[in-house]
């Protein structure tokens, strides 16, 4: 299976319209790809607080248009990263999309830990409450958004719902680069899973994107990571490993749930 992930660089001087376009460029380019992946709110940029309520768009909105075509055009599976969303009700929630090769819409992911503490996206969002896998010919992806990627029980929620390949578009910041690969790779050896992880590159609202967005197997290992810009890393796989890593090295089993608080 190849996959492409589309690490784009999202900075202030270029109109989200250009984005837009340039994006679906990228992702035509890469006919020939059975996955490609954009990253997080790479239209408004991740950090670019203001700009959410002035870009938010309906589900079916132009990057949903944008993107059922590209996917279409090049016949691929298009992860098509997430876009802020404005529900009917007004509401505001960081969405990914996820295209089939003809163009429909397979599956939409509303993030579900929204990063901010007390202010920015955890303010201006409404946080997902569904865990959502999609089917893909060879494996089953399981969708995560960058903060997700530190809480470890939504991933085993996926996998428990089947998923294979786990898939996290970011807008991750370079001043916690080394947390971005650390959790990559753990959450891909506790879960014996793929872990396609998809960063910005560029600088918007001062804050530096960390880039390297990476790819691992199964077993921890880096199978490519990307530098510091904008590129699309590429890499084949055998999505059959996470079987045979799991019937090998069957952690997974030994879980022991429900455990007991301790007794005071
Ligand atoms: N957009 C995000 O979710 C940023 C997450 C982040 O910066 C972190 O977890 O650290």
């Amino acid at each position: 299976m190849r996959a492409s992930l589309i690490q784009i660089a999202v900075n202030e001087g270029e109109s989200v319209e250009s984005r837009r376009r340039r994006a679906a460029a990228l992702v035509r380019e890469q006919a020939g790809a059975d996955l490609v992946v954009l990253p997080e709110l790479w239209t408004t940029g991740a950090f670019a607080f203001e700009e959410f309520g002035r870009e938010a768009e309906p589900l079916e909105g132009p990057t949903y248009e944008t993107m059922a075509k590209a996917a279409s055009d090049a016949g691929v599976w298009l992860h098509a990263g997430s876009i802020p969303e404005r529900d009917p009700e007004g509401t505001l929630y960081n969405t990914s999309l996820v295209f089939t090769p003809s163009g429909d819409l397979a599956a939409a992911y509303r993030k579900i830990h929204r990063f901010g503490f007390d202010k920015g996206e955890a303010v201006l969002m409404g946080a997902g409450r569904d865990l959502v896998t999609v089917r893909l010919p060879d494996t089953t992806l399981g969708l995560a958004t960058c903060y997700d990627l530190r809480f470890p029980e939504l991933f085993r929620g996926l996998v428990d719902a089947g998923a294979q390949t786990l898939v996290v578009p970011a807008g991750w910041p370079e001043r916690r680069r080394a947390h971005w690969t650390l959790l990559a790779r753990a959450r891909a050896v506790e879960d014996q899973a793929f872990v396609l992880a998809c960063s910005t590159a560029g600088t918007h609202a001062g804050v530096p994107q960390a880039g390297h967005s990476i790819v691992v197997d199964p077993w921890g290992e880096v199978l490519a990571e990307a530098g510091h810009d904008e590129e699309v890393l590429t890499v084949d796989f055998d999505p059959a490993e996470v079987v045979t890593t799991r019937d090998q090295f069957p952690a997974l089993k030994d879980r022991v749930l429900g455990l007991e608080p301790p007794r005071r």
